[in-house]
C-alpha cells in the first residue's frame, strides 16, 4: 500500500498556498511595477501575467523561450490548461517566477535583460543600518570560546532564513517575527561531527536561498568553515536568476562580497577570507538550472547527484529547498527525516526557520506543544527553526 501523503496545492480557500498565489503574487507584480520604470510594452506584459495568474490558466511558454524545452519535461505539457491553482503549489510558485521574468523582459535582448527586479529591494537590505549592525557584531566573535563561536555562526546562519523580502510581504505586520526560541528539531552535534577541525572534509556544498542578509551570514559560515580547517573546498550552489523574490544569484554573490569588503573590523577580514578562497579555487559558485526547477531534489540530474554524493555534507538553506528536500507533501509532522531524505546521495543538512505548511522530524511532545500554544501558526509564521542532519 502507498501511504506516501499527497502533495500540497494550492486549491483551499483560506489556506496559506491559496493565499501566496491569490494574494501575494499580485503583490509582487506590484513591487516590481514600482522598482523599476518598465514601459508600456512591459506594463502590458505584467497586466497580461496579473490576469492569467489570477483569472487564467497555465499557458506554455512562448515558441521562441530559450527554456521552453525544459518546462515542457518540468510540466507545462502537463499543467498547461489548469488553474494555477489546481497544480502542485510548489510547481505554480515555481512557473510564477519564470513567467514573471519573462514579462519583465530578462530574457530578451533590450533594455531588460538581464536586470533584475528585485534588485533594488535587495541593495536596500544589503545597505541597510540591521546589515550594519550584524556585521559590527562580528567583532565581538573573537572573545567566545570555539564553541560558541561555531554556534554563533551556524546560528547567524539559519536565523538569516528570516530575512526573506517575498515573506515580509505577507508578514502579518510587515517585518519578521524577532527572537529566537528554542529550535524545534536541532541535530546541530550530528552536524559539528561531520566537519570535525581535522582532517578537514574534502567538500561541502551549501545550496543558498536569500540574498543579503541571508547570504552574508551563509558566507561568513564557509569562511569559518574554511579558516577553520573543518572544510577544504566548499561549493556555494546559487539560483541562475532572479526567484522566489530574494534568492541569490551569482550578481548577489558578488554584491554581498563587496558589502563584507568595504565593511570595517572583523567583517572585512571575512570578506578577504572570501576573496582568497574564491581566487585560489577553495569556493567555487555553481548557478545550476536545475536550482530554479519547480520540482522536488529528488528529481536532481546526474551531475548534481555526482556532486553531492562526493560531498562530505550538502546544506540546504531555507524553507524553499526543505520543500524540495521533502517533497511539498502533507506529511505527519513526526515522519523521520531520515525517513524523507534516505535518496539524497549523501550527508544532508536542513537549516530552515518554518514558512510553509510542511514539516517532517518532529517529535510528538514538540508537535504538540507548538499546537497548543500557536494552533497550526507555528508552521507559517518563519517564527520558529530547525536544524536537521540525515548521515
Ligand atoms: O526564502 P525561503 O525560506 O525559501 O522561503 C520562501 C517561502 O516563501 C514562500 O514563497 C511562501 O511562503 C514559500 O513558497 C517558500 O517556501
Amino acid at each position: 500500500m502507498d501511504v506516501t501523503p499527497p502533495v500540497i496545492l494550492g486549491d483551499e480557500p483560506g489556506t496559506f498556498p491559496y493565499s501566496v498565489l491569490t494574494e501575494r503574487h499580485p503583490a509582487i507584480i506590484d513591487q516590481v511595477r514600482a522598482a523599476l520604470p518598465y514601459g508600456p510594452d512591459r506594463q502590458a506584459a505584467l497586466d497580461a501575467l496579473l490576469h492569467d495568474c489570477t483569472k487564467g490558466v497555465i499557458e506554455p511558454l512562448p515558441a521562441d523561450a530559450h527554456d521552453r524545452d525544459r518546462w515542457r519535461e518540468w510540466g507545462t505539457d502537463t499543467y498547461a490548461g489548469r488553474p494555477w491553482t489546481d497544480v502542485p503549489w510548489l510547481w505554480s510558485e515555481s512557473y510564477f517566477y519564470r513567467r514573471l521574468l519573462g514579462a519583465v523582459g530578462y530574457f530578451t535582448p533590450g533594455t531588460w535583460q538581464g536586470v533584475d527586479p528585485f534588485r533594488p529591494a535587495k541593495l536596500a537590505e544589503l545597505d541597510s543600518p540591521e546589515t550594519d549592525e550584524e556585521l559590527s557584531a562580528l567583532d565581538g566573535l573573537a572573545a567566545l570560546s570555539p564553541d560558541e563561536r561555531d554556534r554563533a555562526l551556524l546560528h547567524g546562519s539559519l536565523w538569516g532564513n528570516r530575512a526573506d523580502l517575498g515573506f515580509r510581504l505577507s508578514a502579518a505586520d510587515g517585518t519578521a517575527a524577532s527572537g529566537t526560541p528554542p529550535l524545534v528539531a536541532d541535530d546541530s552535534a550530528a552536524l559539528w561531527s561531520l566537519l570535525p577541525p581535522a582532517p578537514a572534509a574534502p567538500l561541502l556544498c551549501l545550496i543558498a536561498d536569500n540574498a543579503g542578509r541571508e547570504l552574508i551570514p551563509d558566507l561568513l559560515l564557509i569562511a569559518h568553515l574554511l579558516g577553520q580547517g573543518r572544510v577544504e573546498r566548499a561549493v556555494l550552489h546559487v539560483k541562475p536568476h532572479p526567484y522566489f523574490v530574494s534568492d541569490a544569484t551569482p550578481a548577489d554573490v558578488l554584491d554581498a562580497l563587496r558589502r563584507l569588503r568595504t565593511a570595517p573590523g572583523a567583517a572585512r577580514s571575512y570578506g578577504d577570507t572570501l576573496w582568497a578562497a574564491l581566487t585560489d579555487g577553495r569556493l567555487a559558485v555553481r548557478a545550476h538550472p536545475f536550482s530554479c526547477a519547480p520540482l522536488p531534489y529528488e528529481r536532481m540530474p546526474g551531475d548534481l547527484r555526482e556532486e553531492w554524493a562526493r560531498a562530505t555534507l550538502t546544506i540546504l538553506k531555507g524553507d524553499l529547498n526543505y520543500r524540495r528536500l521533502v517533497g511539498d507533501r502533507k506529511w505527519p509532522p513526526t515522519t523521520g527525516f531520515a525517513d524523507v531524505t534516505d535518496w539524497f546521495p549523501g550527508p544532508v543538512a536542513a537549516l530552515r526557520t518554518l514558512k510553509s505548511e510542511v514539516i517532517t522530524g518532529l517529535d510528538a511532545g514538540t508537535e504538540t506543544a507548538l499546537t497548543a500554544a500557536e494552533g497550526q501558526r507555528w508552521r507559517t509564521s518563519g517564527s520558529h527553526a530547525l536544524i536537521q542532519v540525515r548521515r
